[in-house]
């Protein structure tokens, strides 16, 4: 008989019901949830219980004990424990993308695929701990003859925030979840993490959250570092973000939840930063050349992109823009040739499913809007994909036709010209991404347009589409209101990290009271006198 995978002696791939406060593990006692199979509708045991206020304020509590022992660690030590939240997931094995498929109805190769984004992201998070760079060392050593005042010894460094509220999000169950982007850039930070779990995929939650209570555990480490909430209603969410002990959030989700959650941490008497990931609908800007060279690939291309997922990625391209021509309408055709033959796809709640649905009535009933093609039908919680087009014109005169559609749905919008493109995208709130589909021939156009979408996006990127986000230093994730609550971070890849620090500077302190990344001796490099110094 296989053994069941365990971790310091406990089984890690056990679904009842539990969450999670510090070493406890336990079934709320308010109202009930379960999880639903999105694919059959079938309701799945075991059934989740909500945390009582008592055990917030419990997990509140441990987090803050945690935070100054855990952020003095060594960081050999924080790092090993990323690793082991790594290889405790590893170690769940197929349990946890069965479950996972349940909960979402996402198909196994992508869950497989998202548990190694995780796993690497983990083991990333590590390596920048060691590293140390993240911590941003800077010298300014002693003046004392400068005239005509001396200069002080000025040394500084960055430390976490405190206890981070994680909200898991309900289209990447593991990426952007329990252990998922938020939870290991705050942990690598040296900050305590509360999750609050999505209500989507309770169980996926509970397995990972073992996963990470396993790694406290066996790392020796507080308990605190590491609590799992269950929610069922709004109170405890909300509880959370508003506890004094909580200094910094991290979010996935809609707009709705984000901006209720951000007017919470700002009325607190101390506001507190709140880094919410919502709504884009990353415009792709097809150029002339491009559509005479390759319409029929990039038509191709962007119905794969567009179809990713069920289109449930906020980095779903939602809107096309371009001139009017007859390689447009041949383009137009070709995606909507692709987009007819393809299947309806379940989606991740009944919630999403039905929103879908409305966004997509609202463009195919728009007096202005003309449906180009739609999927196949489907049955259940399947979203049947949808292609549009209106006139830029059009587009202009209704906000409504810029707002985010999550699921396989997608607006081209037909431009007179170069001006009127320019407008359509000066015209856009804050987005993720864009897309710009250009030859050489196009270099002189797309020049133009770069400094509005750097005022607009995130991630400009060229003849590409922007689902499938990579893990790494120069990734930016984020951009201006309302793809992100705050543009000047990323969720996505090391530079996460910074969402959860701020600097301190140390003057004129001794040697033998400085933080030891800060002495002389220290191995981490340094920006000393304003020249880059290797560490050894
Ligand atoms: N652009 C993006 O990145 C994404 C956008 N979305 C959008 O969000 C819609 C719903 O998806 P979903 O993922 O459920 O997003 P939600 O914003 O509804 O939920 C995300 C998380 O926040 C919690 N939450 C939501 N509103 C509040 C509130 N007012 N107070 C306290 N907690 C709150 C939810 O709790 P609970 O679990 O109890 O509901 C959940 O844990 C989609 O249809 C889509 O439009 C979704 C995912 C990604
Ligand atoms: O495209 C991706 O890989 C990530 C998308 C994302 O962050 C999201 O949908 O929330």
């Amino acid at each position: 008989m296989p053994q069941a995978p365990t971790s310091g002696g406990k089984e890690i791939d056990v679904i009842n019901g539990e969450m999670f406060i510090g070493s406890r593990s336990l079934s709320g006692t308010s109202g009930e949830a379960r999880a639903v199979n999105p694919a059959t509708g079938e309701t799945l045991d075991p059934v989740y219980r909500g945390a009582t206020r008592a055990e917030l304020d419990e997990a509140c509590r441990l987090a803050w004990e945690a935070f100054d022992p855990y952020r003095s660690l060594e960081p050999e030590t924080r790092a090993r424990f990323l690793e082991t939240i790594a290889q405790n997931i590893l170690d769940i094995g197929d349990a946890l993308i069965e479950r996972a498929m349940a909960e979402t109805g996402l198909p196994r190769a992508r869950l497989e695929g998202e548990r190694g984004r995780t796993v690497g992201q983990l083991r990333l998070f590590a390596q920048v701990v060691r590293d140390g760079r993240y911590l941003d060392l800077r010298i300014d050593p002693a003046m004392p003859e400068r005239q005509p005042l001396p200069r002080p010894d000025l040394r500084l460094r960055k430390i976490p925030l405190g206890p981070v509220a994680v909200f898991g999000a309900s289209n990447f169950p593991l990426a952007f979840s329990v252990a998922g982007g938020d939870t290991a850039s705050a942990l690598a930070a040296g900050c305590p993490v509360v999750v609050k779990a999505h209500s989507a995929h309770l169980g996926t939650s509970e397995l990972v959250g073992r996963a990470v209570q396993a790694a406290v555990r066996t790392s020796g480490l507080p308990e605190g570092v590491f609590s799992l909430l269950f929610d069922t209603g709004r109170d405890i969410g909300q509880g959370l973000v508003a506890d004094p002990r909580i200094k910094a959030v991290g979010f996935t989700g809609s707009r709705g939840g984000g901006t209720a959650l951000m007017k919470i941490a700002q009325a607190r008497p101390e506001p507190i930063p709140v880094y919410a990931e919502m709504s884009s609908i990353n415009p792709v800007i097809l150029f002339p050349g491009a559509l005479a060279e390759r319409g029929e690939k990039i038509a191709h291309g962007f119905i794969t992109s567009l179809l990713m997922g069920a289109g449930q990625f906020c980095t779903s391209p939602g809107l096309i823009l371009a001139i009017e021509s007859d390689k447009l309408d041949e383009f137009i055709a070709g995606a909507g040739n692709a987009l007819q033959s393809a299947s309806a796809a379940t989606m991740l709640t009944p919630g999403i499913h039905q929103a879908y649905e409305a966004g997509v009535e609202a463009l195919r009933s728009h007096t202005a809007v003309q449906t180009i093609a739609r999927g196949q039908a489907g049955q259940g919680y399947q979203g049947v994909p949808g292609l549009f087009s209106t006139t830029a014109e059009a587009f202009l005169a209704d906000r409504k036709l810029a707002e985010e559609v999550f699921g396989s749905a997608s607006l081209v919008v037909r431009c007179r010209d170069e001006a009127e493109l320019a407008s359509v995208l000066d015209s856009l709130e804050g987005q993720l991404t864009a897309a710009l589909h250009i030859t050489e021939a196009d270099h002189e156009d797309a020049r133009k347009l770069i400094p509005v979408l750097e005022r607009k996006v995130g991630r400009i990127l060229v003849n590409g589409f922007g689902t499938g986000v990579e893990v790494a230093h120069a990734m930016v994730h984020g951009g201006p209101y309302p793809s992100t609550a705050d543009g000047r971070s990323t969720s996505v890849g090391t530079m996460a990290i910074d969402r959860f620090l701020r600097p301190v500077c140390y003057q004129d302190m001794p040697e033998a009271l400085l933080p030891p990344e800060l002495r002389d001796s220290s191995p981490y490099d340094r920006l000393l006198d304003g020249k880059t110094v290797l560490g050894a």
